[in-house]
């Protein structure tokens, strides 16, 4: 199949052009280069160019044949989308109105959206299913909320079938450790506490030990990275031989909850050979974060068949250990 992947030099992207590229598809990449890396797009063709250019796309869709597009390119910091909601909204829904016109006007009917969490804002009541109420925080979780419901609009108007996926929180890295995660500036748990035991950062701060938890800290569902590619391409399949038409939306998550210091506690663990000793500092609580956050995904399971193959939080952080390791140059 020749698919668009918008967004594949990035983090999760990346991961999911090497899979289907190994599973031997024609994978051209759309990104700009402003929070991915081409060094994370080494399989597929990659284009360097902006979803705000519509003469680009234009001429990728004239130029290829695509049965699919997995859209994965958006600005994804919440605490940047509340003081810059202008950015946010201009590329996370603006652009990805482009990049549907283009699609509708080239009869590619096929589509996947990298959803989020945050559309659901403070949970009313956990594990979280698809029926919980979306009322989002921030304006990033509302850019994203915007899309799935322009999704179920031009499903409706224009035939376009789509899968919006809820991600929890994407960690982990390729287990063959070629790629893996990569964010600057990084916000997320697992490769900061990861830095501060390959030595690349002095210390983890903990946000927070008031929360209504069991330990006081955060509880956050992990789902490794490859499971999570391996829903997407379920549901490109899934998509492609009618099997669900329409618009569609899965949460996405491992249906575990682990508190930050037990991600803490399981990181020490992996890195009691090889890693320095983590210093942990306290921390005030991070404006936005519920205390508690973990997916329902059976209906995914149901749908799709879909299940996690790595879902024990060692092999998730063995995984990014490896990938930390190769960017500290301590392998
Ligand atoms: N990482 C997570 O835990 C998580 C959780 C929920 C949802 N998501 C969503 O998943 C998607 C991927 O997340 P990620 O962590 O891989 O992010 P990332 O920043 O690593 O990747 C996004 C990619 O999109 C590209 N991009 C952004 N705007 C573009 C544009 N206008 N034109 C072309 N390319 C553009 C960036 O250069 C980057 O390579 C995002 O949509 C994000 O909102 C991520
Ligand atoms: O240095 C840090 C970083 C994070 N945390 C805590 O660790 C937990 C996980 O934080 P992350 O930043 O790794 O992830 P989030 O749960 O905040 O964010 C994830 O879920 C969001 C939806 O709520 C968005 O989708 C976002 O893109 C996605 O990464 C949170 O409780 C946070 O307070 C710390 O204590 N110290």
């Amino acid at each position: 199949m020749n698919l668009l992947i918008v967004g594949g030099a990035g983090y999760i992207g990346s991961h999911m052009v090497k899979q289907l590229s190994l599973e031997g598809h024609n994978v051209v990449v759309l990104d700009n280069l402003t929070s991915g890396f081409r060094e994370l797009a080494c399989y597929g063709e990659l284009v360097v160019g902006d979803l705000a250019d519509i003469v680009l796309l234009e001429n990728l869709f004239n130029q290829y044949e695509f049965d699919g597009v997995m859209h994965f390119a958006a600005c994804s910091l919440v605490g940047e989308s509340v003081q810059h909601p202008s950015k946010y909204y201009r590329n996370n829904v603006a652009n990805t109105l482009n990049l549907l016109d283009v699609m509708v006007r080239h009869d590619v009917k096929q589509f996947i959206f990298s959803s989020t969490a945050a559309t659901f804002g403070e949970p009313h009541y956990l594990p979280i299913d698809e029926a919980h109420p979306q009322q989002p925080i921030n304006p990033y979780g509302m850019s994203k909320l915007m899309v799935e419901r322009i999704l179920s609009d031009y499903a409706a108007a224009y035939g376009l079938n789509s899968v919006s996926l809820r991600y929890f929180n994407a960690c982990g890295g390729d287990p063959g450790g070629e790629i893996g995660e990569c964010h600057d500036p990084e916000t997320h748990l697992i490769p900061i506490i990861l830095q501060a035991a390959s030595g690349r950062r002095e210390a983890v701060t903990v946000f927070g030990r008031d929360y209504a938890t069991e330990d006081g800290t955060c509880v956050r569902d992990y789902i490794h990275i490859e499971d999570l590619c391996s829903a997407h391409a379920l549901a490109l399949k899934a998509l492609l031989n009618k099997q669900i038409i329409g618009a569609n939306a899965y949460n996405l998550g491992n249906g575990a909850g682990f508190s930050v210091q037990q991600v803490i506690d399981a990181v020490r663990r992996v890195v009691a050979d090889d890693g320095r000793d983590i210093v942990v500092l306290e921390g005030e609580r991070r404006s936005g974060d519920p205390a508690t956050l973990v997916a329902d995904s059976a209906l995914v399971r149901k749908v799709l068949g879909w299940y996690p193959n790595f879902s024990a939080l060692d092999t998730i952080i063995r995984h990014a250990w490896a990938w930390e390791k190769k960017l500290a140059k301590l392998d």
